[in-house]
């Protein structure tokens, strides 16, 4: 059992009342998961300030509760603790509570608005491929090892981290490849962890309801590089406008992937297909079965933090060329007689942007693209109309509809979009509430060899309508409209 003492340790503190020599169960930072012998960290949050719920904690039985500050508190038979910012010392002290798990780990973070799940999960695939155990934390699944656990978060909180870099360390894994959101590192879900390596992937719209504007959004990912330490790699975007800013200012050794611009880690697009690319990887040619230029970019992340992991390139090509798309990241699902349709997560104008980018790279004729896409609710309501707009410049045909209305009115959803749209383009554009019969109705629409783009839900099964999720899975929609399985 530990001791409060033991992960009070490096941090500094300030004992106000009782003993650090007390045995503790639990951390929580929740006061309703308390139980007796568990400790309390009061939190300031979003929505309220976890330090009023300290005297709950103390009713509730807790050995310790530490805090920025206790004020009208009868601390019973509780130790109770200061310190200075509760929220960046919450990761150090569960790392010292499970004996700190990530400096027993390789853990690389990949940070950027689009294609952090793609990278870490195919960072993760690579290296079982390479014959290493390894853990992924990423907005799909978390996994220890070889076991799948459902996620909560693209980054969980700071205790689940440690946690779940525990099981990892307990099950024999080597590597950790973590998605790090922007709201993780405003929140500092990720302090306490000792990364050897951090990604950057690209800086573009969205999230800005939490971060208000651009150069706060850009300020949150930049504070991950300047945090990374010395002997870590920080591995960067060459042809990316944000990419050397991101590094400006790290003591992490600085490297760069790029297409085009002077890059440690080089790449060219010599073939592009439906069903993957031809690409040459710092000269050597290599098939991969993925899509969309952006992709070549991902794969090239995943190449350069191989390698700057220590793997050798002759193992690594090869196992780059079995690597298959992530679940729902430009999923081709291909009808009897000769539909496409490409369910994709991109729920971002730059995301949706590259996506139909991707797809005009493989048109080669007259094919008609009809886009189906919505925008979720509670969340960023500006990326709204560019989404539209993005939707617009590159389909014959779109069709609006709901992604996760949650506590929005879908159809309000849909006419923030159709502010996108301008008068001349109005006749493009279908507006259908239900997803599933806009769904339908793209898949009526299409001719055999006519693309239908499903855009925004990717992985995702269920919707989510006024707090309910309901089961709703892009994939089985389409399959049942094309009469698959
Ligand atoms: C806006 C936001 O990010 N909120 C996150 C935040 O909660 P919060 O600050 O709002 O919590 P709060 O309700 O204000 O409570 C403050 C404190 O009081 C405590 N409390 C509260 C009530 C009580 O009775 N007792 C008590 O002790 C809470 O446990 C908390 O410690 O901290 C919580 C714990 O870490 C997160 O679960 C929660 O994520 C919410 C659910 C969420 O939806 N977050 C999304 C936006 C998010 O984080 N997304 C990113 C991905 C984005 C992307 O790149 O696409 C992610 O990493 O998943
Ligand atoms: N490197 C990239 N550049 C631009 N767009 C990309 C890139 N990689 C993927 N995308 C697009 O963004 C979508 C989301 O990709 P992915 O899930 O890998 O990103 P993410 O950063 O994890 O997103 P989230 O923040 O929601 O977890 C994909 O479905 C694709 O449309
Ligand atoms: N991590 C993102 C996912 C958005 C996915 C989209 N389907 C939506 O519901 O908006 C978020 O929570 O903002
Ligand atoms: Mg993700």
């Amino acid at each position: 059992m530990k001791q409060l003492s033991n992960i009070l340790q490096d941090i500094e503190h300030q004992l106000l009342s009782g003993s650090a020599d007390v045995s503790i169960q639990n951390l929580h930072f929740d006061s309703r998961k308390v139980e007796a012998g568990d400790v309390f960290i009061a939190v300031p949050g979003t929505h309220v300030d976890g330090h009023r719920f300290i005297q709950q904690a103390i009713a509730q039985g807790a050995a310790a509760v530490i805090a920025e500050r206790f004020e009208d508190v009868d601390e019973g038979a509780s130790t109770l603790v200061t310190m200075g910012d509760t929220a960046g010392a919450l990761g150090k002290l569960a790392s010292n509570y499970y004996d700190n798990p990530s400096a027993r780990l390789k853990v690389v973070g990949i940070t950027g608005t689009n294609g952090k799940t793609t990278i870490a999960t195919l960072l993760y695939l690579l290296f079982k491929k390479l014959g290493y155990q390894a853990g992924l934390i990423s907005t799909i699944k978390y996994y220890v090892g070889d076991e799948e656990l459902p996620a909560t978060h693209t980054t969980p909180d700071a205790l689940q981290i440690q946690s779940l870099m525990a099981k990892m360390v307990e099950a024999g894994c080597e590597y950790c490849f973590m998605e790090v959101s922007s709201h993780a590192i405003h929140q500092e879900r990720i302090a306490g962890i000792a990364f050897d390596g951090g990604v950057f992937t690209n800086l573009t719209h969205d999230h800005l309801d939490y971060h208000q504007t651009f150069a706060e959004y850009l300020k949150a990912k930049k504070k991950f590089f300047d945090e990374l330490p010395k002997g870590a790699f920080a591995l960067t975007n060459a042809d990316e406008k944000n990419g050397a800013v991101m590094l400006q200012n790290t003591v992490a050794t600085k490297k760069a992937y790029g297409l085009k611009s002077l890059a440690d880690y080089k790449c060219k697009v010599l073939e592009k297909h439906f069903d993957g690319m031809l690409l040459s990887i710092d000269g050597q040619e290599v098939w991969t079965h993925f899509a969309g230029l952006f992709n070549a970019y991902n794969l090239m992340a995943v190449y350069g933090s191989a390698l700057l992991l220590g793997a050798e390139q002759e193992l690594v090509l090869p196992a780059i060329s079995e690597l298959k798309p992530v679940a729902g990241r430009f999923e081709i699902i291909r009808s009897t007689d000769g539909k496409y349709a490409i369910v994709d997560y991109a729920h971002t104008p730059d995301a949706l942007k590259n996506v139909l980018n991707g797809i005009s790279e493989i048109r080669t004729g007259n094919e008609q693209v009809i886009t189906v896409v919505g925008a979720g609710g509670d969340r960023d309501t500006t990326k709204r109309p560019i989404m539209a707009k993005e939707a617009i410049l590159q389909s014959d045909k779109v069709i609006l509809t709901s992604d996760n209305p949650r506590s929005e009115d879908p159809a309000q959803i849909i006419a923030d979009m159709e502010t996108g749209i301008e008068a001349h383009q109005r006749q493009k554009v279908l507006s259908i509430v239900s997803r599933k019969e806009a769904i339908r109705t793209a898949c009526m629409l299409a001719q055999a060899g006519d693309i239908v783009l499903i855009a925004g839900k990717g992985h995702e099964d269920y919707q989510e309508i006024k707090g309910v999720k309901h089961h709703f899975d892009d994939r089985e929609v389409v399959k049942e409209i094309f009469n698959l399985n």
